[in-house]
Parts: C-alpha cells; sequence; structure tokens
C-alpha cells in the first residue's frame, strides 16, 4: 500500500446554540451546559510527513509564538503519548476568527490530533486523542469527536444530538474576546440552575455570559441589535461572533449582503457530521479514528 505522504484537512467552526453556567469547580473552571454544532465554514490544515521527528509549524499566526501554537501542541502531545519518531511540517489556512467563539484554535488542535494518528499510524482511539485534546483546551473533544452534542463538565461530557441543520448568518464584531476575562469577571453568574436536554428542545437558548460580555465589550451589543431585524440574534461561547439562524438559504444570504455593508459577515451551514469527519470518510454510527 502507497504511504500517504501529504494531508490536507478541515477544521471547522463551532457555534454554541446554548451557553449555560451552572457551577464551578476546585479549579475555577465553570462548569457548563451547552450545545455544539458545527458549521461548514472552516481553517485548512496541511499535515505533511517529516522522517527526521521535527515538528514545524510553516505558517506561524500573528501574535502566536510557534510554540504556543495549538496545533503544535497537539502534535507534540500526540507525539509524547504515543512515543513515535515521524515528525511533521504543519500549514494552517486560517479563516476563522481569532477569539470569536468559534472555536478555531481548538478545532485547529483538533484536526491535527486525528490526521496526524492517520499519517503517523499511530493507532490511538477516539475516546484517547478526545483525552489528549481536554488537556489541550475544553473545546478540543467536541471537535475530535465531530458530532454536534449536548455537552456537560467544562464541555467534554458529550451527547450527541440530532439538531436541525440551518443556515446561520455570523457577524465577527470588531473586538476580540478572551475567554479568561469573560469567566474572570466578578458580575457573571455561576450558580444557575441546571435543566435537561429536553429544555433545550422544547427552546431554550440562553447564553449565561452574554450580559458581562455586552458590559465589556459595546460593539458586541451593536452587533445584536443589527442582526435583530432579521433574525433572533444569540452570542456564541463568550463572543466576540453572533449568529442567527434562516431555515432558508436565500433569506440568509439576502440578511448577509444587508449587514455587510456595514458589518464583517458570513454565511454558513449547520452541521451535525463534522467537516473533519466527512473528508476523512468517517461512518456517522462508527467509534473506529
Ligand atoms: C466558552 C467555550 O467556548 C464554550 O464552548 C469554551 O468552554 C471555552 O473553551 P476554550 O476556549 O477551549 O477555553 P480554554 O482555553 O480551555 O480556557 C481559557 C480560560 O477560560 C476559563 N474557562 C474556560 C472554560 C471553562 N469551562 N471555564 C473557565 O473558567 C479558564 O480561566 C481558562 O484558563
Ligand atoms: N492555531 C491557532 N488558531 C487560533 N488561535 C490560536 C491557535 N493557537 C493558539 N491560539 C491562541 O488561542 C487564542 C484563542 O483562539 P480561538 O480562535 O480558538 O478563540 P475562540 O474562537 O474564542 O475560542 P473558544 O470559542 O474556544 O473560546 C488565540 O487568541 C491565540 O492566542
Amino acid at each position: 500500500m502507497e504511504e500517504i505522504e501529504t494531508l490536507r484537512l478541515p477544521a471547522p467552526a463551532k457555534l454554541n446554540l446554548l451557553l449555560r453556567v451552572v457551577g464551578r469547580r476546585e479549579d475555577g473552571y465553570h462548569l457548563l451546559q451547552t450545545v455544539f454544532q458545527f458549521i461548514d465554514r472552516c481553517d485548512w490544515i496541511t499535515l505533511g510527513r517529516r522522517t527526521d521527528g521535527e515538528i514545524h509549524l510553516k505558517t506561524p499566526l500573528p501574535g502566536v509564538p510557534p510554540e504556543a501554537d495549538l496545533t503544535v501542541r497537539a502534535a507534540r502531545a500526540l507525539a509524547a503519548a504515543t512515543g513515535t519518531r515521524a515528525g511533521v511540517d504543519i500549514g494552517i489556512e486560517k479563516n476563522l476568527p481569532m477569539g470569536g467563539g468559534l472555536g478555531g484554535g481548538s478545532s485547529d488542535a483538533a484536526t491535527v490530533l486525528v490526521g496526524l494518528n492517520r499519517l503517523w499510524h499511530t493507532g490511538l482511539g477516539v475516546e484517547a486523542l478526545m483525552e489528549l485534546g481536554l488537556k489541550l483546551g475544553a473545546d478540543v473533544p467536541v471537535f475530535v469527536n465531530g458530532r454536534s452534542a449536548w455537552a456537560e463538565g467544562v464541555g467534554e461530557q458529550l451527547t450527541p444530538l440530532d439538531l436541525p441543520e440551518p443556515w446561520y448568518v455570523v457577524v465577527v464584531p470588531d473586538c476580540h474576546v478572551a475567554t479568561r476575562t469573560v469567566f474572570s469577571s466578578p458580575n457573571l453568574t455561576r450558580d444557575n440552575k441546571p435543566i435537561i436536554i429536553a429544555d433545550f428542545i422544547a427552546g431554550r437558548q440562553e447564553n449565561h455570559c452574554l450580559p458581562v460580555v455586552m458590559e465589556l465589550y459595546p460593539e458586541i451589543g451593536a452587533a445584536m441589535d443589527d442582526l435583530s431585524r432579521y433574525s433572533e440574534p444569540r452570542l456564541t461561547g463568550t463572543g466576540a461572533c453572533v449568529f442567527a439562524a434562516f431555515a432558508d438559504e436565500r433569506q440568509a444570504r439576502q440578511a448577509a449582503v444587508d449587514l455587510g455593508s456595514t458589518r464583517s459577515v458570513f454565511v454558513a451551514k449547520g452541521e451535525n457530521l463534522s467537516p473533519l469527519q466527512r473528508a476523512l470518510g468517517f461512518d456517522p454510527g462508527s467509534r473506529q479514528s
């Protein structure tokens, strides 16, 4: 069988369709209830095999030292966990805004874990890759698993959900939100009562970070006001991006054209199977990696 030398794979964005804060762990991390859905807007990751054991980032991102980049950290984590002697050249084509609440960095890391596991023949299962990913960021496991999900804990306890797959208009406000800043605010309500999945299905879609985010970043409230002229706006993660769902592609595109005269905006389709798993040809029912 011919050896694969290079893989080019998508790293999709996620939206948090609901984000509830229901407690805090001893280590300060917040206990959440959230719903993740993927969208077909993606970064692209290229992985080129090296035989010398080096892990090299060919395309460093502005403001992110290569050793801090989540793709490099993911590759190092997989190498350390498996003891492989192989190396990799990593390329990132960045389309997702950083600090946008779309999980771009986490998704890049997940694509590296899943893609390299294949390129390097390291043979880890999905659960082991998710566990490695969780050490890199709370959002990495859902991108490794690749299915829309209800999530609890810090986002690692996943229950796959079969959701409607609407069109979304996503507005990218002109500001970057540091997740840590929002979670460290004294004004964040941390003791909300847990709900159950059926409550979400029945229509719950609040984001408990929203009041703090609007107070810290007035620009995000302004973006929500603009979007509310077309459909009910929501915040993803801790922001900055806000989004609204449309049943119809034409309406979504028209709203994006209107908003696009004054704002940075894009249209994307909701997807319950991640574009990463689709690209790798994973069977939706299978747990194989
Ligand atoms: C808000 C979400 O985007 C929802 O999907 C995620 O929970 C955030 O995940 P993430 O960006 O991968 O976050 P991490 O890089 O793990 O954490 C950034 C910082 O935010 C705070 N943090 C994050 C997640 C969490 N459940 N509780 C926290 O308090 C911690 O101070 C942490 O140091
Ligand atoms: N490959 C990467 N892509 C993006 N950011 C990275 C990457 N590696 C490290 N980072 C760092 O992670 C920070 C958060 O980036 P990211 O795009 O994941 O934010 P986010 O979309 O707000 O994430 P989340 O929704 O998980 O909170 C960046 O500001 C950057 O310093």
